[in-house]
Formats: C-alpha cells, structure tokens, sequence
C-alpha cells in the first residue's frame, strides 16, 4: 500500500482514492482523443542532399537516452493520466505463427474495452471509455479484425510485404498489401529490404516504398525500418528520411522479431529524421517504436520522449504508435494500483 497523499478536504476527511482519480484524472487528459488523420504525407521527389553527409554523435545520443526515464517522472493522477494516453497510442499486437479468428477477436474485444469497467468508473471516463489506437494482426486475419471492431471506430493494421525480412519478391510484397486493403485494414506496416540501406541503394529503396504507398491506396503506410539490422544510427537516420521522401505516413522502428527492436538511441535518431523532414516539407509524419516494449515505465519513457522531443502533436494516435503485445496489461495493473493502492497479480490482467 502507498500512503495516501491526497490533499485533506475542509470536513478533515480524506477523499476516497478513487474519487481523487475521477477527478484528477479527466481534467489532466488532453480534451480531444483524435483517431487517425485523414492527411497523407505526400512525400517529394528522392532527394540524397538531405541525408548524404548526416553526422550522428553516437556519444551525445547515447548520452540523452540514458538520462531519458531518469530527469524526470510523472506522479500519481498525472502517472494515470499518461497511461490511460498511452492506451489510446497502442497498436495492440497479435503476429504469431498460431494466431487464429478467436484469438484475433478476444484481442479485438480487448481492443474496445481495455481497461475494466470498474476502473474506467473510477478514473471517471465513464462518458468517454479510452480505446487503443489500432489492433495489428498478419493478412489473414484482417476480416476477423474487421468483423469485430466493426462500429468501434477502431482500424485494423495489417503488416504486409514479407513481414517480418521483407525478402519475397516485390510484386507478390505488393499483391498483400492490396489483399489486407480489401480485407478492410486501413493501415498497412510494410517492411523495407534491409539490403537496400546496407549496400546504400537509396533510389532502390524509394521506389520499393514508393510503390508499397501506390499499393495502399487510402490506408495508412507504416514503415517498418528493422533497426536493429541496420548495423550504424547514420543508416536509420538516412533509411527514415528515404521512407519519408516515398510518402510514408509513419515511420517504425521494428518488427518485434529482431534481436533488438525499438531502443531510445534508434528512436531519438528517427525523431531527429522526423523534425528535419518537418523543417524542410511542412509535413508531420508519425512515430511508431515497437517491440520489446512491455511495461507501463516503457509507455512513460516513449511519451516523455515524444513531448520533450516533438512536442504535444506528437503525443495523439494519429501521429504516436506504440506497436506493442504484452504491454496493456502492466499499464492496467498499475492503473488498478492507482484506483485501489493495491496491485492484482498479473495472471488478473493476462490479455496483452
Ligand atoms: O509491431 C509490433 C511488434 O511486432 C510488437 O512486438 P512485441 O511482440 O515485442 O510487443
């Protein structure tokens, strides 16, 4: 049990926790929860003067990763707020090998309710119930998607194009995309070929998702960069301003399937893409860390970054993703711990 610092009302009494949650709670959240936008990055033109001689200080960002988590941490009905925004931010992740239409639904009905009623009462968002940013499943199991989140306002995101090393030929690549686009996703995460930023065939990779961005039609691209393949920060630097010059309306650090996914020195590199890309076209394109991403302090830690680094339009779903399986549950439990000063075992909140 914490001890309840709640401030003492004028009748000498304490209010009940949950009490101070409801209030607290709804007057620190942003006001609007907006889902995907509707605009695109248009992208421009290959343009290698805007990344041949980038200089990445390995030393100064490792640096401002480590303190990153550490200088500063938000607390109590502030804590709650930022986890209840993370939620909205999650992309809730099925992308395993015996995945099927049942899972996919118990997913997609975790999807629409992800906190318990009786802390969504409590938080006092009874009137507007927090829901993820996305649910992210493989091709075929986009219709399951769909036909649960249907009326949910929820999208389906489907990784396409050879997930997760990318190495099938590109026009069948293409074909899935189209494929999880009738299916009914209205966000594809493509995966790059690696091979392209490693031997420096930058014109290579911008058509390659350049076409991927034809092939989406109305959906959202999402590209997925596979940090953890790309061996030097300078080649995630140069492959997220190639993805954003082909159009992609996200970048994303990982597929979850690397030996190392998303990190804090990948992430401040691809926001640093990201601002410049902004100095130079006017356009916001959106951020998506995933993989390995697990606890309520990896949601804190990634929305700290986007605030300090990118500011508040950064902080909604149609800009921030979290791409994440398993880290709904730890925010739930710490949210319950927020409500009652009591944390459940983790087996109570075992859904992502
Ligand atoms: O795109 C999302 C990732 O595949 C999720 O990775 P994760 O299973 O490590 O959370």
């Amino acid at each position: 049990m914490t001890q309840d610092s709640s401030p003492i009302q004028q009748d000498g009494t304490r209010p009940s926790r949950a009490k101070t949650a409801l209030q607290t709670v709804k007057s620190v959240l942003p006001k609007a929860l907006v889902g995907p936008s509707e605009h695109r990055n248009p992208g421009t033109a290959l343009k290698p003067e805007w990344f041949d001689t980038i200089q990445v200080n390995l030393s100064a960002i490792e640096r401002r990763a480590a303190t990153m988590g550490t200088r500063r941490s938000v607390k109590k009905n502030y804590q709650a707020a930022w986890l209840v925004k993370a939620i909205t931010c999650i992309d809730l992740t099925t992308l395993a090998g015996d995945d099927t239409p049942g899972r996919v639904h118990r997913l997609a009905m975790k999807a629409r309710r992800p906190l318990r009623d009786d802390l969504v009462e409590a938080l006092g968002l009874g009137d507007a119930p927090p829901k993820v940013g996305a649910v992210c499943v493989y091709p075929t199991m986009v219709a399951p998607a769909v036909k649960a989140l249907r009326g949910s306002g929820i999208p389906v995101a489907s990784v396409a194009t050879g997930f997760p090393a990318g190495l099938t030929p590109l026009p069948q690549r293409l074909a899935e995309i189209r494929y999880a686009v009738e299916e009914g996703a209205g966000e594809i995460d493509i995966v790059i070929t690696r091979a392209h930023v490693l031997l420096g065939e930058w014109q290579a990779l911008y058509d390659e998702v350049a076409a991927m961005r034809e092939a989406c039609g109305p959906a959202h691209l999402k590209a997925i960069l596979g940090t953890g393949d790309l061996k030097t920060l300078r080649n995630v630097y140069k492959a997220s301003m190639v993805a954003m010059q082909a159009g992609a309306d996200f970048i994303k650090t990982s597929t979850g399937k690397e030996d190392v996914n998303a990190t804090m020195p990948v992430s401040l590199t691809m926001i640093r893409a990201l601002r410049d890309y902004g100095d130079l076209t006017g356009e916001r394109v959106g951020f998506k860390p995933a993989g390995g991403l697990k606890t309520a302090k990896d949601a804190l830690n990634w929305l700290t970054l986007m605030k300090e680094e990118l500011g508040h339009p950064w902080l909604q779903p149609d800009l921030f993703r979290i791409g994440a399986s398993s880290m709904l549950a730890d925010i739930e439990r710490q949210l319950e711990h927020h409500v009652t000063g009591q944390y459940a075992s983790a087996a109570h909140h075992a859904m992502a």
